[in-house]
């Protein structure tokens, strides 16, 4: 509960520990727990977070392949999507901008995603992450690593033809206000011109795994389970 380490770190007054998160980035002072265990509140250090960002353009099938690792290899599930679409429902002070902003398919300000993000993953339990929809654009993608303080161990690309994404879009059936072929159109322009910059800039560090998002759900994850199950015998996972 990264969460928690924070407020009690700031209730610290220790010029040493001061001293010593100023140092560290956002990340390492949430995940250390140096302040707890300096009070011997705790506790363990926690483990390394794991992250994988699930990339692909609307429709590809990300959400549904998540559902799937998460029941085979245990990691939390945070669909930025699914946050964004919560910050609606609650009328938060964002929500009104953020669902213009899902129904013309552009990209809400990367402050606000990243934000809600960052909140879900104080508040896990787990250390495995698997980031579905995020990032989006490269600013996205930088705002993660400077608020965050970490890149991802892995990013899977849902790789799927756009006459198959706008087919599985216009069935979804799930009532979003950009399951419609008008924001459909604008959401594969978005994602050519905008995601796949961050996409290729994964390839280039290699930690890119594509994956060929057609067949029966289950045929795809099929070429999605053995990069989890590499991972599972490193012991970062
Ligand atoms: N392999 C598949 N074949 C056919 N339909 C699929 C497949 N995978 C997912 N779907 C369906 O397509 C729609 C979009 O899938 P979803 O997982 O929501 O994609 P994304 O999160 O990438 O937008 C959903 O209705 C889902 O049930
Ligand atoms: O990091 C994100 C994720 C989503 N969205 C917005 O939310 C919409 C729906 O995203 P989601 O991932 O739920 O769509 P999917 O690709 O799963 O269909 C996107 O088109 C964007 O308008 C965004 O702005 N930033
Ligand atoms: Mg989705």
């Amino acid at each position: 509960m990264w969460r928690r380490v924070a407020s009690l770190s700031s209730s610290i007054s220790s010029s040493f520990l001061a001293q010593t998160a100023s140092r560290l980035n956002t990340w390492e002072s949430l995940t250390t727990g140096i302040a707890q265990q300096a009070k011997g509140v705790i506790a363990p250090k926690e483990k390394t977070p794991f992250i994988t960002f699930v990339l692909g353009g609307p429709g590809s099938g990300k959400g549904t392949q998540c559902i799937k690792i998460v029941e085979t290899f245990g990691f939390a599930h945070l669909s930025a999507g699914d946050l964004l679409r919560r910050e609606i429902a609650s009328k938060s002070a964002d929500g009104a901008m953020i669902l213009n902003t899902i129904k013309e398919g552009k990209i809400v300000p990367s402050q606000v995603t990243v934000k809600l993000i960052q909140k879900e993953m104080e508040l896990s339990d787990n250390h495995k992450f698997l980031i579905d929809g995020f990032p989006r654009t490269e600013e996205n993608r930088v705002s993660f690593e400077q608020i965050i303080g970490v890149e991802p161990n892995v990013v899977l690309f849902f790789d799927c033809p756009e006459e198959e994404m706008v087919k599985r879009v216009l069935n979804r059936n799930e009532g979003r206000v950009d399951d419609n072929l008008e924001t459909i159109k604008k959401r594969l322009t978005v994602f050519q011109a905008l995601s796949l910059p961050v996409i290729n800039y994964y390839s280039e560090k290699g930690k890119l795994y594509t994956i060929k998002a057609i067949g029966t759900e289950d045929e795809i994850f099929e070429q999605v389970r053995p990069i989890f199950a590499a991972f599972e015998k490193r012991p970062s996972l």
